[in-house]
């Protein structure tokens, strides 16, 4: 059981961040999912296939913190386990977003396979929670795009259990996830990345 009240909240920190993310531009075509935690065993997320640019709370749900839809007949999307193990591995996570910028796209598509995105010098960094100096390196992880969602979750699983200090992951050629304490937290942390995806792929125009 959840308190329904709670879950209110969630659902529309959930509408106003899809009404911010679709007009950035960075979820378009019914692309991207987001989440927002009920409580320790519940977290409240876009239903699969949904618009994000026009949620209301009938398209969000409740899961259990093992991706099983709670009092509801919808499909939670498809990525749900991408976000509910993020819950596991972070107890105090609040929010969890899931964005497909053409930004994130190209720049993960250009990362090799098996190498980080290395974000060093740069005074934006310091939007992410728990960074104060723009002289510590943040390194991306870019896993492989899949269809294989459980796989994926375990993989993040483990990276992060072990680099608990990196503000978020992408998924090449697809998107970015990245968390925060509260929605407001996740959404900074959604700028932030946009801000600084476009200055590396500034720098790799003009410096090839
Ligand atoms: C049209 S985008 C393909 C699926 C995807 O990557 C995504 O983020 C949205 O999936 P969901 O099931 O959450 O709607
Ligand atoms: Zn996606």
């Amino acid at each position: 059981m959840f308190d329904v009240t709670r879950y209110a909240t969630a659902a529309q920190s959930i509408v106003g961040a899809g009404q911010f993310l679709y007009g950035r531009g960075w979820s378009p075509a019914t692309s991207s999912n987001y989440s927002a935690r009920i409580d320790s065993d519940h977290v409240a997320i876009t239903v699969s296939g949904r618009h994000k640019g026009q949620l209301t709370a009938a398209d969000v749900m409740v899961v259990d913190l093992d991706g099983r839809p709670v009092q509801s007949q919808c499909k939670s999307s498809a990525e749900t386990l991408l976000h509910t193990v993020l819950y596991r591995v972070f107890p105090e996570v609040g929010a969890v977003l899931h964005t497909h910028s053409v930004k994130a796209t190209v720049l993960s598509r250009l990362i090799a396979a098996g190498q980080a995105l290395e974000l060093e010098g740069y005074e934006l960094q310091k939007a992410f929670s728990g960074v104060e100096t723009h002289e510590g390196a943040l390194s991306i992880p870019v896993f492989d795009n899949t269809q294989d969602i459980p796989a994926l979750a375990e993989d993040t699983r483990a990276w992060f259990l072990d680099h608990p200090e990196q503000p978020g992951y992408l998924i090449r050629g697809h998107g970015l996830y990245t968390w925060g304490k509260t929605m407001a937290d996740c959404l900074r942390h959604v700028e932030a990345f946009e801000f600084l995806f476009e200055c590396e792929l500034e720098t790799m125009r003009v410096r090839p």
